[in-house]
């Protein structure tokens, strides 16, 4: 058991170690799932299509290698995101803060979500983007909407509490602001 361990350490010390997280991004469409994958993996902004199938990219983010999987966010898509749910290490939930039209909505699928027994032990870091525009909703505004408290003891979302980290970055993807320190948080979770 010692020698294995250690073996592990050597091949993840080397890089070589060949599992990566399994992490996926969700939320609803035009959050921005998609432009930040783009960014995380050719640091550019691409061109906006919805993402009808799901799509999966291995990336190095710091030192943790994560397989990414970008499902789409229409109702439609959403209900293959369970597919996803097996042996998943972290989940991404972003939201587009300028869409308060939807607030409800994207707090009924992170509800949902949150209250997944496949979900249970996974930590969530919930993204509020596109904080580049003027009439972004401000991180009180949100977490308010999304029933999200800082201090996530005293979550009163179900299934937010104990045993499972869940927090809020707010971001603009294409600014390139905030999201790094969302993976650095959710890293240590990961190793
Ligand atoms: N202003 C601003 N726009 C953004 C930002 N991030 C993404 N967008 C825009 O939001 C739109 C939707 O982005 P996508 O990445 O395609 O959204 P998605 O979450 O993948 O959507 P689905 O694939 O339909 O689920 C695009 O027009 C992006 O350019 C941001 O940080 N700021
Ligand atoms: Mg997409």
């Amino acid at each position: 058991m010692f020698i294995i361990n250690w073996f592990k350490d050597v091949l993840a010390y080397l890089g070589l170690s060949q599992k990566s997280a399994r992490i996926l991004f969700l939320g609803l469409d035009n959050a921005g799932k998609t432009t930040l994958l783009h960014m995380l993996k050719d640091d550019r902004v691409a061109q906006h299509v919805p993402t009808l199938h799901p799509h999966s990219e291995e990336l190095v983010v710091g030192k943790i290698r994560f397989k990414t999987f970008d499902l789409g966010g229409h109702e439609t898509a959403r209900r293959i995101w369970r597919d996803y749910f097996a042996a998943v290490d972290a989940v991404v939930f972003m939201i587009d803060t300028t869409d308060r039209s939807r607030f409800n909505e994207a707090r009924e699928e992170l509800r949902h979500l949150l209250e997944t027994e496949e979900l249970s032990t996974v930590p969530f870091v919930i993204l509020g983007n596109k904080i580049d525009k003027p009439d972004a909703a401000s991180e009180d505004e949100l977490r308010q909407h999304l029933n999200l408290f800082s201090n996530m003891s005293v979550n009163s979302m179900k299934g937010g509490s104990a045993g499972r980290p869940v927090e809020l970055f707010m971001c603009s993807v294409i600014r390139r602001m905030g999201y790094a320190a969302a993976f650095k948080w959710i890293s240590q979770f990961l190793t």
